[in-house]
């Protein structure tokens, strides 16, 4: 792994990938899968249940690092990784606050994190613990946490998956609120396309396992604009161009 320079863009040329299964039959979970994502910019990578995704985003974590191949990171202010999990991580016996600042270098760790608070409809759980949460709020302690470490990356996996559709969506839109505030490289898995075309400025498409890329969708419409009858219009866009996806 190498911290690229500042304007670099996250670089992924992982080679191949292997899991040996408990019956020692070889899997092959991804093969030759190379792409970039852009400084400052959301991507999503989409592709079918079981294609490698997750496979992928904890290589770039740092969590496995039995491939071949390589990865570069970008550099922003600080070399920090955030990550945000289906299951929000947090310690039970801290408040959503504690956790927040936990998760800060000690030399942030008095930092102003009222707007970030305030962004994400926290300001009045500070002092509460997670198992005061419901699922939704304590997924928004986790992307509070994410955020507040101000990464120069930050990788999602599932965020919103198990969440009824109008908690996922409203969580969607904090979450874009929120990096709007200030955009950070980001990658998100995601099998749900439409959840795709509403956050991510691109999306790479994968191929069932052994995932590589199958092609990448710059979505071609501001964020502000993508409602209801605007996202129809991009599914179609999508389907258009990659008639056999998900
Ligand atoms: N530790 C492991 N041992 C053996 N096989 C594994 C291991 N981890 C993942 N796999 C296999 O590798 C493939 C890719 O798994 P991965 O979890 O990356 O897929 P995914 O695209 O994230 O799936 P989903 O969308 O369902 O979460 C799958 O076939 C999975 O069974």
């Amino acid at each position: 792994m190498q911290l690229a320079g500042a304007a670099a863009p996250l670089k992924v040329d992982i080679t191949e990938k292997t899991f040996r299964s408990a019956t020692g039959v070889t899997i092959v979970a991804l093969r030759g899968l190379s792409f970039e994502v852009r400084r400052g910019e959301f991507a999503c990578l989409l592709g079918p249940s079981g294609c490698g995704k997750t496979t992928t985003l904890r290589i770039l974590m740092g969590l496995d690092r039995q491939f071949l191949g390589s990865y570069q990171l970008p550099e922003g202010g600080s070399n920090r990784v955030a990550a945000v999990f289906q299951e929000p991580v947090l310690l039970p016996w801290r408040t959503v606050e504690q956790n927040v600042r936990l998760a800060l270098p000690r030399n942030l760790r008095d930092k102003d994190l009222n707007s970030l608070f305030g962004i994400l409809g926290l300001s009045a759980m500070r002092s509460l613990y997670p198992s005061e949460l419901s699922l939704g709020l304590a997924r928004r302690a986790a992307l509070a946490r994410a955020f507040a470490t101000e990464p120069a990356v930050l990788f999602l996996d599932e965020p919103f998956a198990s969440l009824d559709e109008r908690t996922a969506d409203r969580l969607r839109r904090l979450l874009m609120t929120v990096w709007a505030a200030r955009p950070t490289t980001a990658l998100m898995v995601t099998h749900n396309l439409r959840e795709a075309l509403l956050l991510a400025d691109r999306i790479i498409l994968l191929s069932p396992r052994p995932a590589q890329v199958l092609g990448i969708f710059d979505v071609p419409l501001e964020r502000r604009l993508r409602d209801a009858p605007a996202l129809d219009n991009l599914v179609s866009a999508f389907h258009k161009r990659f008639p056999d996806a998900v």
